[in-house]
């Protein structure tokens, strides 16, 4: 059977839109997991989450994942599937690919209020969203087999780029890790300088 291709990420990173791209380019099913669960359970998210509560609504996206896995199509999760551990899990040991769609977090938010469906941003402080994002990135990266910006580009680059992935994913990843090598140096330099301005000065 033909591996899944799943789409992780933060809210708003894009993951819907580009996972439908890839499904439609590559003739393969396309699986939303928060479309899937409000099909099964003919609510909104919004609804769900009311009525079953987060654990409920964890376990029912669990389900919702496992049948899409099951289907070996392209799949976009939901930004907050990681934070349930069996899902986290299923996600760790099953035989599919894995793109990890990123970006910064003010990036993320200013997409995220754009949409006002959203029903965690109408429940969460800017604190607990700020903590949420901190608790998920490490998730989101041990998981990640390549790692992509979906921020810089159009969604038919952030398309092209899966494809060359998909193609030759030994030296898509190289050049992935090196970037974000190169990334956490110059973040190291700027704090060494932020730390050397905040230094007395000596007259
Ligand atoms: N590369 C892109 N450039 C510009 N806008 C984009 C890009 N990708 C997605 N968008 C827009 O950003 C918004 C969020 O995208 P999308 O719903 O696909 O994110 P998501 O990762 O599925 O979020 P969620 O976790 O909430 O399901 C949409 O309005 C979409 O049109
Ligand atoms: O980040 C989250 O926890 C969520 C993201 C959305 O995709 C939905 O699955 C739901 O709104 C929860
Ligand atoms: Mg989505």
């Amino acid at each position: 059977m033909t591996k899944a291709l799943i789409l992780i990420g933060f809210m708003g990173a894009g993951k819907s839109t580009i996972g439908r791209l890839i499904a439609e380019k590559l003739q393969r099913n396309f699986i939303d997991t928060d479309e899937l669960l409000q099909q099964r359970q003919g609510q909104t998210i919004a609804a769900i989450m009311e009525a079953k509560g987060m654990l409920g609504f964890r376990e029912a996206e669990f389900d919702a994942l496992q049948a899409a896995i099951q289907t070996g199509g392209v799949i976009a999760t939901g930004g907050g599937i990681i934070d349930y551990e069996p899902s986290f899990q299923l996600l760790k040991t099953t035989a599919a690919q894995i793109v990890y769609l990123h970006g910064d977090f003010t990036q993320h938010l200013d997409r995220i209020m754009r949409d006002s469906q959203r029903p965690l941003l109408r429940t969460k402080s800017i604190t607990e969203f700020v903590e949420m994002w901190d608790l998920r990135q490490s998730k989101y990266a041990v998981l990640a087999n390549v790692t992509l910006s979906s921020f810089t580009k159009a969604p038919t680059d952030v398309l092209l780029e899966i494809e060359m992935w998909l193609k030759n994913p030994q030296t898509m990843n190289q050049s992935v890790s090196k970037q974000l090598e190169l990334k956490k140096q110059i973040e190291q330099v700027q704090q060494e300088l932020r730390m050397l301005q905040e230094l007395p000065v000596n007259e």
